[in-house]
């Protein structure tokens, strides 16, 4: 019963058997073989538009280069208060941008409030020199507590920073998922919506290890070519990135796996709310489930072999967290199965 991340699973047996299929013979390096080209279209083909893509080995890469394609001296880049950028990338953003900012922005259950961001950011429009300047405004999709952006709410945040001509980064990490819950388009979720750049995810649903930049404003792909490479993140063997995509987007599995791990976290948190000593903090939209649970009754339920973590709590989490209880997270994926789900129901239901 492995619960803890997305990053616990493995790999997807038809990414394997791509990864296995590429891995004979010469190619050139450096993402200039003839499947990272294939593959390069193949993102264009799926945004609908020509999109410049890079390959990167890590999300934290990705977010970081993503928001330093668009670095200024002062820059600040505004975040939601519990963005991985802002708590769990070890000021990678900060660094690989040589000293931009991150500006932490409130809003519900992980979601930027577009009243707040448009107050936050209008505090540094004078671009007085001492403050710092606004730069990128940055919302993950889904959200690091399992809620998802609608298409509204991007359009809602995306005139904002149009308004303030900065541009929209867009955490995809667990892109697939988003797409999932909302039943629409890569182009829908992106750049329809006035995203610029996007973190493009696959290593959390179903890839051995396999991140993309797609970059929508082409202009910038020559200075993010460099920054990649300054920055250690250009893979000689970047083949073995494209045949994992390649299989990724083959017969759409990409969508197959994030609608079950999205099915699988629906499945548990009904169990969830089916027991008697433990409640649903919020309803699930991804593949993400937040519950609050009485100490002991996690530590029985971890004791008997299920994995998952305690949580913070959430800026706009009002429910009640009693003095015994946390909030726990847990997390579904492509390999979560329906038995794997029902014996933690049975466990949790006592
Ligand atoms: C919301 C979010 N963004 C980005 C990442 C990428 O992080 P990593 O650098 O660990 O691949 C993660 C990791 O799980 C994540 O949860
Ligand atoms: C760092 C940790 O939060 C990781 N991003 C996860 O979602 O599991």
């Amino acid at each position: 019963m492995f619960f803890a991340s997305d990053n616990w699973a493995g790999a997807h047996p038809n990414i394997v058997a791509g990864l296995s299929a590429a891995a004979g013979g010469f190619a050139t390096a450096y993402g200039d073989s003839a499947l990272d080209e294939a593959v390069y279209q193949r993102f264009s083909e799926i945004f609908e538009r020509e999109v410049a893509v890079f390959f990167v080995a890590t999300g934290t890469a990705a977010n970081s280069l993503s928001l330093t394609t668009f670095n200024k001296p002062g820059g600040i880049s505004f975040a939601h208060r519990e963005s991985h950028v802002i708590e769990d990338e070890c000021g990678a953003p900060e660094y690989f941008s040589g000293g931009s900012r991150l500006h932490a922005v409130d809003g519900p259950l992980g979601k930027i409030d577009p009243p707040n961001l448009d107050r936050a950011i209008g505090r540094f429009a004078s671009e007085v020199v001492h403050w710092g300047r606004p730069m990128a405004v940055s919302i993950t999709q889904s959200t690091e507590v399992g809620t998802v952006y609608g298409l509204d709410d991007i359009d809602a945040i995306s005139a904002i920073a149009k308004q303030h001509s900065v541009p929209l980064h867009m955490d995809g990490a667990r892109f697939a998922n988003a797409l999932a819950a909302l039943d629409t388009t890569p182009a829908e979720m992106t750049w329809k919506r006035g995203v610029d750049v996007l973190s493009f995810g696959g290593t959390k649903n179903g890839c051995w290890c396999a991140e993309a930049i797609v970059l929508f404003d082409l202009d910038r792909a020559k200075e993010l070519a460099f920054l990649r490479k300054r920055a250690a993140q250009l893979l000689s063997k970047s083949r073995f990135i494209a045949a994992q995509f390649e299989a990724y987007f083959k017969d759409g599995l990409w969508l197959d796996t994030a609608r079950h791990a999205n099915a699988m976290a629906a499945r548990l948190a009904a169990a969830i709310e089916d027991s008697a000593t433990a409640k649903l903090a919020w309803l699930p939209q991804a593949n993400e489930v937040f519950a609050v649970i009485e100490k002991t009754e996690a530590d029985r339920l971890q004791a008997a072999g299920a994995a998952f973590y305690d949580w913070h709590r959430p800026h706009g989490f009002d429910g009640h967290i009693g003095e015994d209880e946390l909030l726990y997270r847990f997390v579904t994926s492509f390999a979560t199965t329906t038995e794997e789900v029902d014996r933690f129901g049975q466990l949790i239901a006592g």
